[in-house]
């Protein structure tokens, strides 16, 4: 310790920082895609302890990013098979599960993914009582109501993912038709995350210039301009995506950085984010789908009301009787 004397003059003790902790669980594709993009995008935060079930992986994703920090703003990155080490985080992101297996039914996968988060999530809130869970793992709206339940935390603090990601495809796709930078390019989809997702021809819009107003079947099947491919290519690039890379990881990954800085930095930012929906759009059951919500630090803070038509409607209400039916069969 002499040399170090040398070196500088100790004047207080450092603070162990934890407000902008964020927790994520999981280390495969997903996880570490939210990893690396909340410790290298600007403003998320510089404190992540990693968990996963897999040890050596753990260690390796661990270390690999730690290899990282001269690139980094003094980040501190941990990790363990033990959840103590996630004691005081702000947030807390589930991407752990397991893969649906050939031919396996929603259900299964459900019940299987069910048992994973009856493990991880009382570990978390033991920790971290006063977190934010924010759910990745799929079937993400029923998961996210399996975490809500599971966990007891009231319904602001239980976000999905929902369909942030299909969100963020459906405006690259709607960018790269009209040749305008995607973050000018403003649209919402609504409802189930992945192939039954609602997209909002009305919203559609760029610098506040309504597409419906200027073709007002769009979306329609009469729609000359077949617009409505547009939501197509969202779940078709979905599955182009599994079949050249075998996963999707850079998308989510900064989709869920984005909700993270949201909270954090108690943005008050409008995200499509799976919320607890009973009583909005006529939804009778309790079930978790996505509509536009304001992203504060308390997590949930509202939900928009979008003007929705007669069909939009139909479509979510569908929705939350499929997921009613599916959580109406699992075991807790
Ligand atoms: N919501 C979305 O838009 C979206 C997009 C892409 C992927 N996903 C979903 O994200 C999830 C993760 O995808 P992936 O490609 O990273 O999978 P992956 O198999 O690469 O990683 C999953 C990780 O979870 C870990 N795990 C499993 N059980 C665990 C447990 N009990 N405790 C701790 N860790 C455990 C595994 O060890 C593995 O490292 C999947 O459910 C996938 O469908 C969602
Ligand atoms: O980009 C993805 N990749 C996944 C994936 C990632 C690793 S293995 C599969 C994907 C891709 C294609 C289909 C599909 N279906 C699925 C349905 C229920 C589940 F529980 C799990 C997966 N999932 C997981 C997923 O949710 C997405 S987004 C997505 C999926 C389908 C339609 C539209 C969108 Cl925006």
């Amino acid at each position: 310790m002499e040399s170090l004397k040398k070196l500088f003059q100790p004047v207080h003790e450092k603070v162990d920082e934890t407000w902008s902790k964020v927790t994520i669980v999981g280390v495969g594709q997903v996880g570490m895609a939210a990893a690396f993009s909340m410790l290298t995008q600007s403003n998320v935060t510089n404190n992540i302890a990693l968990v996963d079930m897999m040890a050596d992986k753990l260690k390796g994703e661990m270390m690999d990013l730690q290899h990282g920090s001269a690139f980094m703003r003094n980040a501190k990155i941990q990790s363990s098979t033990d959840y103590s080490i996630t004691a005081g985080s702000k947030i807390c992101v589930v991407t752990a599960g397991v893969r649906q297996r050939e031919g396996e039914s929603r259900l299964d996968l459900v019940q299987r993914n069910t048992d994973v988060l009856k493990q991880i999530i009382p570990q978390l809130i033991k920790y971290s009582p006063d977190t934010i869970l924010v759910i990745a793992s799929n079937p993400v709206d029923i998961l996210t109501y399996v975490t809500w339940k599971i966990s007891g935390l009231p319904k602001h603090r239980v976000i999905g993912s929902g369909t942030n990601l299909d969100s963020a495809r459906f405006r690259y796709l709607l960018s790269d038709r009209l040749g305008i930078a995607t973050t000018s390019c403003h649209g919402y989809i609504i409802g189930e995350h992945g192939d039954s997702s609602v997209p909002v021809w009305s919203a559609v819009n760029i610098a506040g210039v309504r597409l419906s107003d200027l073709n007002n079947q769009i979306g329609t099947d009469d729609d000359p301009e077949n617009w409505k491919e547009l939501h197509e290519n969202v779940v078709k690039s979905a599955y182009e995506v599994i079949k050249l890379k075998g996963y999707t990881s850079w998308a989510i990954g900064l989709s869920l950085a984005q909700i993270v800085r949201a909270i954090l930095t108690n943005a008050n930012s409008v995200h499509a984010v799976s919320t607890y929906l009973k009583g909005e759009h006529g939804i009778e059951d309790e079930v978790f789908l996505s509509l536009p919500c304001v992203l504060s630090h308390c997590g949930v803070s509202d939900v928009i009301r979008q003007p929705l038509t007669e069909l939009e409607v139909a479509q979510l209400r569908k929705s939350a009787k499929v997921m009613a039916k599916v959580q109406n069969n699992i075991k807790f």
